[in-house]
């Protein structure tokens, strides 16, 4: 896993190795000071040389100032490293959802998501920066720090790292705790994530049942678990701080008692005697440094994991190698011995075929649930069909690329899906970088462009979060406007005018008409007043497609259609 770690730091390799540099240098001067203490104390100041200690100080005041902007440096490009690193982790994990197939947004709740792509990284910028930096100053400085003591008096120096294996205990328990525990605070955040996003999404049904209680209990319920998470932290934060405070403190203490000790009896200097406090502080400085890596490691490992994980899954339908690109197609579209089910064992239809010519209007018809959007669903291939093949123009769709199939495939679904943006954003969708004449002229052919004139802003007005300010058939019209903005050769309409009053839903779909003129059109209608009209109909029902046929020749046969029509 450390591997995969360091492979982002090669693109910045040099920012990497000015801050590691800076930082190591930063450390020799920080390992020179006591040392310079000690020659100024002992040799300096029994010279009682005014001039000499003046310019002693001021080579002091230079040396400080160099670390001073050593320090700069370190602070400032050592967290532009780690942000760098951590906004290409981000830009990769968004890179991949956009990737993943429709199963595997059935299956992933999008809080957790959400919470993948931001807090789970937040923390790995800081271990990207910190870790290797600080392990390696804190291994130099521990092993230079006790070199330094050693040469100053080797029985202190002996007597300080006595406590090392005391504070090492202290840092290796706490630190696999710490890890554990922020795997559960991740999750715990996604959680909670999940259920804001579920309520704010859904706060007109909650609002609607009056289930604020309801809702504020599960939120609760979850915030308390965060809270009992986060707690068990800081407690192994507090107990892991405070002991090994107590262990420095300590031995702070027993070196004045010892060091006095060698003075009183000749072996040390006064000098050596300052020279080494100093040096025990730069000795446990490492350990305070690896105790603040052991709080931020765990927490940037544990994301990165995750990171991973995501990462890891594979997209489930990608294109086929030496898939071809294909554009305008005709529309001839096959469905031959095709089955499918959502679960391994489950098949929603077994062994159906499906002929669509081009420009033809085929409707899908059926008692709920016996997978009219499934089928429909296969041919932008959101799904991977189990047996069979589907063809378009002869060619099997696993055989053309995702992007340039999609482009071939307009949907205008039952709960159309808009953007936050503006009326112009939602039709320009359609064909990104379209002209205003063709925005224009999109929106006047959904009719669409008496609203637009009446509006304060015309295009430009702003539809709220997935389009609140707008009525359901205005929405309707958006998302047929973007379709003539497409202009795919194939469309697949989802129950499109289910939820509109009759005018409404008349005018609705002449548009729909108007639109699916010279398109293949695969139409899943529930309505059969409005697919008498369509070229075939094809009624499925438990155990796949029972009948196809027009209007009138399944009218005359007398079979599930026409019971269907007579139930209506
Ligand atoms: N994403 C999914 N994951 C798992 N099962 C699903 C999924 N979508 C639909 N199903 C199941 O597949 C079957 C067919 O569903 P589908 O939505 O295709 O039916 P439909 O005929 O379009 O229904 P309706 O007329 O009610 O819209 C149903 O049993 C449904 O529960």
């Amino acid at each position: 896993m450390l591997a995969k770690f360091f492979a982002y730091y090669r693109p910045w390799k040099t920012l990497f190795i000015l801050d590691f540099s800076c930082a190591v240098v930063s450390a020799l001067l920080e390992l020179g000071f006591p040392m310079a203490i000690r020659a100024f104390v002992d040799d300096l100041l029994p010279t009682q040389q005014w001039g000499l200690i003046l310019l002693a100080s001021a080579g002091l005041l230079v040396i400080y100032l160099t670390n001073t902007a050593l320090i700069a440096v370190v602070v400032y490009w050592g967290h532009k490293l780690g942000i760098n690193i951590e906004t290409e982790m981000r830009r990769k994990a968004f890179d991949h959802l956009q990737k993943q197939s429709f199963r595997f947004f059935d299956d992933n709740n999008s809080g957790h998501l959400v919470a993948r792509v931001t807090k789970d990284l937040e923390e790995i910028g800081e271990v990207a920066h910190h870790g290797p930096e600080d392990l390696f100053i804190a291994a130099m400085t521990f092993v230079g720090a006790f070199a330094l003591m050693f040469a100053v008096n080797p029985k202190l120096a002996l007597i300080t790292a006595a406590i090392v294996p005391l504070i090492a205990w202290i840092t290796s328990r706490y630190g696999a705790q710490m890890t554990a525990n922020w795997q559960q605070i991740y999750s715990r955040v996604g959680d909670f994530n999940v259920r804001i996003v579920e309520n704010v999404g859904g706060i007109r049904i909650v609002q609607a049942f009056a289930n604020e209680d309801h809702e504020r209990r599960l939120f609760a319920r979850d915030n308390a678990n965060y809270r009992r998470t986060k707690l068990e932290a800081y407690r192994i934060i507090a107990a892991s701080s405070s002991l090994s405070y107590m262990g420095t403190r300590l031995i702070q203490l027993v070196v004045m008692v010892a060091g006095s000790y060698f003075v009183l009896r000749g072996e040390l200097s006064n000098g050596g005697f300052v020279g080494f406090l100093l040096l025990v502080n730069v000795f446990f400085r490492p350990i305070d440094k690896m105790l603040s890596v052991i709080e931020t490691y765990p927490k940037g490992i544990a994301g990165f994991r995750r990171y991973l994980a995501l990462l890891e899954s594979e997209p489930e339908i990608v294109d086929r190698p030496g898939a071809v690109s294909v554009t305008a197609l005709r529309g001839d579209v096959r469905y031959s011995g095709v089955s499918f089910g959502y679960a391994k064992g489950r098949s929603v239809f077994r062994n159906v075929d499906l002929e669509i010519r081009a420009g033809d209007t085929v409707a899908v018809v059926g008692p709920s649930g016996t997978g009219k959007t499934t089928l429909c669903s296969l041919l932008p291939r959101f799904y991977e069909i189990e047996a069979g093949s589907i063809t378009i123009d002869g060619i099997d769709i696993r055989d053309m690329t995702l992007v340039s199939l999609r482009s071939q495939i307009g949907i205008v679904q039952q709960d159309v899906f808009l953007f936050g943006g503006s009326i112009r954003d939602n039709i320009v969708y359609g064909r990104l970088g379209a002209s205003e004449a063709d925005i224009l002229e999109a929106a006047r052919r959904a009719r669409l462009d008496d609203m637009i004139a009446a509006m304060p802003d015309g295009l430009d007005t702003v539809i709220g979060e997935r389009g609140v300010k707008l009525s359901g058939g205005q929405k309707q019209r958006l998302a047929i406007a973007r379709m003539f903005l497409k202009n795919p050769p194939i469309l697949i309409l989802d129950e499109a005018t289910s939820a509109l009053d009759t005018r409404t839903e008349r005018e609705i779909q002449r548009s729909l008409e108007e639109l699916s003129r010279g398109r293949t059109t695969l139409v899943i209608a529930h309505r059969l007043a409005t697919i008498r009209n369509a070229d075939r109909i094809v009624v499925v029902d438990h155990s796949g497609i029972a009948e196809q046929g027009t209007h009138d020749e399944l009218m005359r046969r007398g079979g599930a259609y026409s019971s269907l029509h007579v139930l209506q």
